[in-house]
Formats: C-alpha cells, sequence, structure tokens
C-alpha cells in the first residue's frame, strides 16, 4: 500500500489504480487485451474487411497493445510522482513551457496532442522538474475533453503542491476535427485553467500568460 492510497477519491484522479508509476509495458497491464482484439475483429468485419486477410491478421493484436499502451494512465497514480519534495526557499513564479503531451478525445477516440505550459506559485515547497511532465502524462492517457483534461492538471497540482497559485495552458490539436467530420487541419484549442492568485489576481495572471506566449513567440 502507497502513502497515498487513502487519499484516493472515486473519481478524477484515481479510478481503478495500480500504482504502478513506470506503467508502460502492457505485460500484467488490468485492460483486458483479448476483448479489444475481439471488439477490433468484429469491427473489422463490421466496416466490410477481411479480418483474416494477411495485412489485417495482426491487426487486432496491435490495436489491444496500442489501447493498452495510450489508456495506461487508466490505471495510474498520478500523485505518486509529486510525493517527493523540497524545501526551497523560493517564492516567485515557477514556469515550465512547451510540454508535449497526446491523449485520445473521448468523443471518437481518435488522437489530440500539442502543448502543455504549466506555471505555479510555490509556498515553500517544490517539486523536481521532470514531476509536472509526468504528471500531464499520466492524465493524458486516458479518454479525455481537452478542458476536463487542463481543470485535473491544475487542480491535482494545487491540491498537491500546497501551491498559491496554478496556471496551466494547453494548445492541442484535435484530429476528429482534421481527420474527419468539419475538416479543418492547422486550428489548435486553446484551453486555460488558473487557480489561486492567478485566478484572484489579474497582474499575476498577465505575467503568466505573457512568460507562456513569451515574447515573439506564437501560440
Ligand atoms: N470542447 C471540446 N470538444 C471536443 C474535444 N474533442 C472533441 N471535441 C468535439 O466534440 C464534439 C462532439 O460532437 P457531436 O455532435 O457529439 O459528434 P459528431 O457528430 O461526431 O461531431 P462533428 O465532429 O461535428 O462531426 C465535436 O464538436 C468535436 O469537435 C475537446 O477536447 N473539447
Ligand atoms: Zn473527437
Amino acid at each position: 500500500m502507497t502513502e497515498h492510497e487513502d487519499d484516493f477519491p472515486a473519481g478524477a484522479f484515481g479510478e481503478g489504480i495500480d500504482r504502478d508509476p513506470g506503467g508502460t509495458s502492457v505485460e500484467g497491464s488490468r485492460v483486458d487485451l483479448e476483448r479489444i482484439r475481439r471488439a477490433v475483429r468484429e469491427i473489422l468485419v463490421a466496416v466490410g474487411e477481411d479480418p483474416d486477410r494477411e495485412g489485417l491478421v495482426e491487426t487486432p493484436d496491435r490495436v489491444a497493445r496500442m489501447y493498452a499502451e495510450v489508456f495506461r494512465g487508466l490505471h495510474q497514480d498520478p500523485r505518486v510522482h509529486l510525493a517527493k519534495r523540497f524545501t526551497q526557499k523560493y517564492d516567485e513564479m515557477v514556469t515550465v513551457r512547451d510540454i508535449t503531451f497526446s491523449s485520445f478525445c473521448e468523443h471518437h477516440l481518435l488522437p489530440f496532442s500539442g502543448k502543455a505550459h504549466v506555471a505555479y506559485l510555490p509556498s515553500g515547497q517544490v517539486v523536481g522538474l521532470s514531476k509536472i511532465p509526468r504528471v500531464i502524462d499520466v492524465l493524458s492517457r486516458r479518454p479525455q475533453v481537452q478542458e476536463k483534461l487542463t481543470e485535473q492538471i491544475a487542480d491535482l497540482l494545487m491540491e498537491q503542491l500546497d501551491a498559491l497559485g496554478i496556471a496551466v495552458v494547453m494548445e492541442g490539436v484535435h484530429s476528429c476535427m482534421t481527420v474527419r467530420g468539419v475538416q479543418k487541419p492547422g486550428s489548435t484549442y486553446i484551453t486555460s485553467a488558473m487557480r489561486g492568485r492567478f485566478r484572484e489576481n489579474v497582474a499575476t495572471r498577465m505575467e503568466v500568460l505573457s512568460l507562456i506566449h513569451g515574447a515573439g513567440r506564437s501560440m
């Protein structure tokens, strides 16, 4: 049992956790690979394909392994990455910009990906630089909606870091808007979540947004 086990709510951060912080292997995954294989074979038949032809014969298995990989975050606890903190006399803003992420939209199960930018105002403790991207990876590797993902990252960091403020901005390109449906390649979806001082104080919010967007940067 980890020290966090008792903290899990039934909802946003802890659903179906096996507490495997690495969690990249398909072996031992909680995903039901055989069920996905059967379902993919059914889809192939339904669209009019022959699932037994040479090129497709391994496809159900590949897709099953792919889903186990891209949805592994359903079985991981993002809080594990924030357990180790350093006491640091630093009360200025910390910003991590251009963290790449990739996720799957829960509406169409098509990928969306882009960059996340995170800033926080510490209250005496900071986390290792790599931990914020790790948290984003866990929360991204689930069927998601970009707004929900943005808010989950902000809420988790706010709660776990005891921060005075958290700002999260995400820029995503959604395949469901490019390869199908409205077919608008090049459009970027931008979402943000401000917590604490970033929400309360306009000047602080403007400061973080100018840091994130950066002079001369294109969003
Ligand atoms: N707000 C938001 N919408 C999303 C996200 N990912 C996908 N969508 C949208 O979810 C909507 C689902 O709309 P529906 O009308 O139920 O589905 P649809 O008929 O496939 O819609 P079209 O994409 O317009 O063809 C679409 O407008 C998608 O563009 C997201 O992260 N956030
Ligand atoms: Zn979609």
